[in-house]
């Protein structure tokens, strides 16, 4: 009989490509796949995109940290969720549930713990974020990217498996990335990304510093839905783009270097394409701090050059790429020794094993 087996995770893309790539290699090997996520969430549209994969939404709320009306709201919503996600899996019977995190993981993990089925997490970060920190008693084993997190982690779960990454971002071609910027291929190419969501302290840096920057590199700028700058459109050597799918692989085999925020998903892609980076993480004011810890991480390897949004100016901004530029045949040589095992493979062991 085939297996079954149910994928959760939201919320930002962040929280959903590690399923994206695990989705391929679950149908080599004969699983059939369903996915829980949000009502609204980035991961319906993702998930909607691959063929055979069907979607069910579960109500959940979002955990903040802060004061907020809403938080007296939310234990409700995710209540309802916990009860909706039991329903499914104890409708569905999958041998085995997959979260990569996010709000929306916390019924789906807790509704799989209600019905005696086992479950696997993917910890994409260096800490635990708050969904997966309330979701792990509740887990059967815990894989996680960075080995250092073990310490935040129960030793008996804790599994380390390394960075997935998406397979397809690997066969990306310069020239088609060329064609869809209309670049004319005489300066190197910069990639300006502010994670899955864009950010606008990079982009509006990035653009009072563009007369400048566009004397040396064409730049392409991965700025978020709703950023795109209407009266930018026509200036030579700059594209702009909202969110971008299929083209990403290309767009990232043409970029000669990459300033982005250090969101865990992101920074491992780089650094398995082999793109000098400057990260500029999120900072702890507007998170918990996990994309500073990230970039730090990458910076004591040699894989990154880190600029902290405080110290974020047009002049800094310059100054770091001009560096990261001069520098970057070191850091390809320092990436080139971060070794091969295969996160993918290490992972889907651990799912098969964990499988009822
Ligand atoms: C604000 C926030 O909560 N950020 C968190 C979120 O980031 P975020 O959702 O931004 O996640 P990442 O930077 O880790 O990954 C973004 C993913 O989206 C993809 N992508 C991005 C832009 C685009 O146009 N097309 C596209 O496909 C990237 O290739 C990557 O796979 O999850 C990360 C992983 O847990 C955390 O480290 C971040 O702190």
């Amino acid at each position: 009989m085939r297996k079954k087996i149910v994928l959760t995770g939201g919320g930002t893309a962040g929280h959903v490509m590690v399923n994206v790539a695990l989705i391929p290699k679950l149908k080599e090997q004969g699983w059939d796949i369903v996915y829980i996520g949000s009502h609204q969430g980035i991961e319906r549209e993702i998930i909607g995109r691959i063929d055979g994969v069907p979607y069910y939404s579960v109500s959940t709320g979002k955990l903040r940290r802060y004061f907020d009306w809403k938080n007296f709201k939310d234990p409700f919503h995710v209540l309802k969720g916990i009860w909706q996600a039991y329903r499914l899996i104890q409708k569905e019977k999958p041998a085995v549930v997959f979260s990569k995190g996010g709000f929306v993981s916390v019924p789906v993990i807790l509704g799989a713990w209600l019905n005696g089925v086992p479950s696997v997490i993917h910890e994409s970060d260096l800490t635990p974020g708050l969904a997966n920190k309330i979701a792990m008693p509740f887990a059967t084993k815990i894989c996680l990217t960075f080995p250092e997190t073990k310490e935040h982690v129960h030793a008996d779960k804790a599994v380390y498996v390394g960075a997935v990454v998406r397979e397809e971002l690997k066969h990306g071609r310069a020239e088609q990335g060329r064609m869809l910027c209309q670049f004319d291929g005489k300066k190197p190419v910069l990639l300006a990304m502010g994670g899955s969501l864009g950010s606008k302290t990079i982009n509006d840096t990035l653009r009072a510093c563009l007369p400048a920057l566009l004397s040396k590199f064409d730049i392409i700028h991965i700025c978020g839905k709703g950023n795109v700058d209407s009266s930018l459109a026509d200036q030579k050597g700059y594209k702009q783009f909202e969110y971008v799918n299929e083209e990403l692989p290309h767009l990232l085999a043409l970029a000669d270097l990459v300033v982005s925020r250090a969101g865990a998903n992101a920074i491992f892609e780089l650094l398995a394409l082999r793109k000098p980076m400057l990260l500029i993480p999120l900072s702890k004011a507007a998170s918990r701090g996990d994309q500073i810890l990230n970039a730090r991480s990458f910076e004591k390897a040699g894989y990154a050059e880190v600029l902290m949004e405080e110290n974020l100016t047009n002049e800094s901004l310059q100054a770091a790429i001009h560096r990261l530029y001069e520098n970057k045949d070191r850091y390809k040589k320092n990436m080139e020794r971060s070794g091969g095992t295969d996160p993918l493979q290490t992972l889907l062991a651990v799912i098969q094993d964990t499988a009822r």
